[in-house]
């Protein structure tokens, strides 16, 4: 488990000299445990963010700390794991071998086993664990790519719009399962979405961006699960769409 800690955050491109800034000044706190969601116009640098937090891409200025559950600085990096909007499963490997695979360096095969066959029992995904990615549809896929990460067991999990490409009732399904996993698990989650609703329904935090900065954060003090009709969340979401659409 682990926080992060983002000071003063920025990534800046050049293309043909010019230079592009992605961010420009992020200073986030994440607490342990916590399920943030990113909401933002297109742009406005949210899987640049997310590109940063998992190693993939290095800092212009800034820094990003994980914290363990004492406040402690984690040496190095902390153990981060992302999913994508797409799947990325490798289609020659079965569901439980795709689970299975970041675990390919550990020697306690019987452990592995049993750490597979939990998720695929808590995802629903028993019944398909011989099945290839091409014989299952677009939300079991999902489900194995986030099973392959719980599977990892990483202390943050970084989400890229996971739910984008898929149908509205598969959708509201998995919303209601990713919350059901995060109260069982507790992984600090970052969660980016385009959908306001979605980010009012998941997160107990929602991080508006806004041109590489941080525009503001909107607690949401509501219990799960969620009521989208209660007259709370309406208000949350109207306050960010508000924010977000610049009508503050
Ligand atoms: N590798 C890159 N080279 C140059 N510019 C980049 C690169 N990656 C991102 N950018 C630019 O940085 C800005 C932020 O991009 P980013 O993909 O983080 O936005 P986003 O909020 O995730 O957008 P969307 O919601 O459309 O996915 C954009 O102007 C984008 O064109």
């Amino acid at each position: 488990m682990a926080g992060v800690k983002i000071d003063q955050l920025a990534r800046y491109y050049t293309i043909n000299g010019q230079e592009i800034k992605a961010l420009k000044d992020i200073s986030l706190n994440i607490p342990d445990g916590s399920f943030i969601t990113l909401v933002g116009k297109s742009g406005c640098g949210k899987t640049t963010l997310l590109r940063l937090l998992c190693g993939l891409e290095q800092p212009s200025r800034g820094q990003i700390t994980f914290l363990d559950q004492n406040q402690q600085v984690i040496p190095g990096k902390g153990r981060v794991s992302i999913v994508f909007q797409e799947p990325r499963l490798m289609p020659w490997l079965t569901v439980e071998q795709n689970m299975a695979f970041p675990l390919f360096k550990e020697k306690d095969r019987e452990r592995v086993k049993q750490t597979v066959a939990h998720f695929l029992e808590l995802l629903g995904l028993k019944k398909f664990k011989d099945a290839y990615p091409s014989q299952i549809s677009g939300g079991m896929a999902q489900r194995v790519a986030l099973g392959r990460t719980l599977c990892y067991d990483p202390d943050v999990i970084l989400m890229d719009e996971p739910l984008g490409a898929l149908d509205a009732f598969t959708r509201k399904k998995l919303q209601n399962e990713l919350v059901d996993i995060f109260q069982l698990q507790k992984k600090t989650i970052i969660f980016v979405t385009h959908d306001v609703d979605e980010a009012v329904f998941l997160g107990q935090r929602v991080v508006i961006l806004d041109g590489g900065r941080v525009l503001e954060e909107v607690e949401v003090p509501l219990d799960y699960p969620r009521n989208p009709l209660g007259q709370e969340f309406f208000r949350i979401r109207e306050r960010i769409y508000a924010l977000v659409m610049g009508e503050r």
